[in-house]
């Protein structure tokens, strides 16, 4: 059987070890390495035909994996950066006698309009030639590669870091004060432009410097402000692109999303659960929201006290049963009293606004129905089946698409009823 082994850490290598895991046209085993535990988190769970290994590696352990496991193909997709790590499994694979293959990123399109130098001087270079202003981005230390420039001190406009030794070397260098940029990085997207836009910049020196770098963001607004692009790259490194180690491999194409899926950013909202038990509930308002809430929370073993002057025919049901205190009456602040968790759900927008400000400033947990931005916390789409419970939201974003979501997840368990005869109780 054919063992593949995959050195990844970047989206590439994970994609592939996916596609290769998933293909079932030929049997073959994949031991893909991944430097951190993070990493091997983003992986598929290791079965039948995926070991993954997680650590740096010596360079004589990289052989010695390779010869244990008499690897038929080793595929070096670690990060573009990762220069050393590179050379090692280069080595380590000519060393065993395995067919090794680079996988390397495709150049991000932002950069494609880009003129590519190999270093400062070849800017500089290529700025002869031209004219126009110049935002340099390349930090203090090169900047004398272009003092040789014709009118340099009133064509560049350097940014660097606000260190008096920088801007001594900016100033020593003859640069104009007028033009020196004293800031910490990285800049966003509206940054950049508008210290493009205020210097009338032409061009936009920059390093290739990654995301950490603010690099997207500069390239974003260079092409928003139509100025052109001196990226000073690294030397090129010569590899194969995914789509054609997958044919290599004799593997199918990836459907064209594969590769734009963008890692997910952080999430705001962390669904604990709370143990409840015993807690105390006020609620402002009887309406149609508070009555969908409250319904909600009636499942769950708290005490709930509704305060309004026009009740729903469901409160007045549930007020009936013994399961909600009522108060038939305006809110006031006394009800606060004793209260663990606070919904104001009110038909008034000031009457919701002052609770949202008696809790916090009593501390006191509060969901203001009428405006997210006063909520401590948000009322999820809850779905509850014996003891599984879920609460979804969509971050305050959209909330038919938690709706919709809650549906689905309700959907999906019933449906194990339906399959199994089993339900979750
Ligand atoms: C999930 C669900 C739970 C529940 O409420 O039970 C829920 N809203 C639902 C329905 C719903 N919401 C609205 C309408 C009427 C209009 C329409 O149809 O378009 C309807 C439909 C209806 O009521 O039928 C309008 C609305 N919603 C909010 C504001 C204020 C604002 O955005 O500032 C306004 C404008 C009010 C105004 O200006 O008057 C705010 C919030 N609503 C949230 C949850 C929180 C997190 C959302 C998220 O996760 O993203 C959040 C952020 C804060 C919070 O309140 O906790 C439930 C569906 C569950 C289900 O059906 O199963
Ligand atoms: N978060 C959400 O998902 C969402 C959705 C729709 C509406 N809203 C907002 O929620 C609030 C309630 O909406 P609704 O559709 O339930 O309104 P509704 O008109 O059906 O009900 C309003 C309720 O508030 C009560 N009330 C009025 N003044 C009060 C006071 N001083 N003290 C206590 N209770 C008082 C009324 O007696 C009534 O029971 C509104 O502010 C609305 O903008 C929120």
């Amino acid at each position: 059987m054919d063992k593949i082994l995959i050195f990844a850490g970047t989206t590439e290598g994970r994609i592939l070890t996916e596609a290769i895991c998933r293909d079932d046209s030929e049997k073959r085993r994949v031991i893909t390495c991944v430097a951190t535990e993070y990493g091997k988190h983003l992986l598929p769970e290791e079965s039948e035909n995926l070991t993954v290994l997680a650590g740096r590696m010596e360079p004589e352990e990289m052989r010695a994996l390779m010869e244990k496991e008499a690897v038929c193909q080793v595929i070096d997709a670690t990060h573009p950066y990762a220069r050393q790590a590179s050379a090692n499994i280069r080595e380590a694979a000519e060393e065993s006698g395995v067919p090794y293959l680079r996988l390397l990123r495709e150049q991000g399109q932002e950069a494609e309009d880009a003129v590519v130098v190999p270093d400062a001087k070849g800017a500089a270079e290529y700025l002869k030639k031209t004219e126009g202003n110049v935002l340099l981005t390349i930090g203090s230390k090169e900047l004398a590669a272009f003092t040789g420039l014709a009118n340099f001190s009133q064509r560049l406009y350097p940014r660097i870091l606000p260190t008096p030794e920088m801007v001594k070397r900016a100033f020593d260098l003859g640069f104009d004060a007028g033009h020196i940029i004293a800031m910490q990085g990285p800049f966003s997207h509206e940054t950049n432009l508008a210290m493009l836009r205020q210097t009338k910049a032409a061009f936009l020196v920059t390093k290739e410097s990654g995301q950490v770098g603010g690099f997207a963001d500069k390239l974003t607004a260079a092409k928003e402000a139509g100025a052109k692009v001196i990226l000073i790259g690294r030397p090129k490194e010569e590899g194969k692109s995914l789509a054609e180690v997958l044919r290599i491999l004799g593997l199918p194409p990836l459907p064209r999303q594969a590769l734009d899926k963008k890692e997910e950013p952080l999430a705001r909202w962390f669904p604990f659960f709370v143990d409840v038990k015993g807690k105390k509930v006020l609620v402002a308002g009887a309406g149609k929201i508070a009555s969908r809430r409250i319904r909600t929370l009636s499942q769950f073993d708290v005490e709930i006290t509704v305060v309004a002057p026009e009740l729903s025919k469901e409160v007045i049901g549930l007020a009936e049963s013994g399961r909600v205190h009522v108060q038939k009456r305006e809110f006031s602040a006394a009800d606060l009293e004793g209260a663990d968790l606070v919904l104001a759900a009110a038909g008034s927008r000031e009457v919701n606004r002052e609770i949202g400000i008696l809790c916090r400033t009593r501390g006191i947990f509060v969901n203001v129905a009428d405006r997210k931005e006063e909520c401590d916390f948000y009322f999820p789409a809850v779905v509850r089946k014996g003891n599984l419970i879920a609460g979804l939201t969509a971050g305050g974003q959209d909330h038919r698409l938690a709706a919709e979501g809650s549906r689905k997840v309700r959907q999906a368990l019933e449906n194990r009823r339906a399959e199994t005869g089993e339900g979750y109780e």
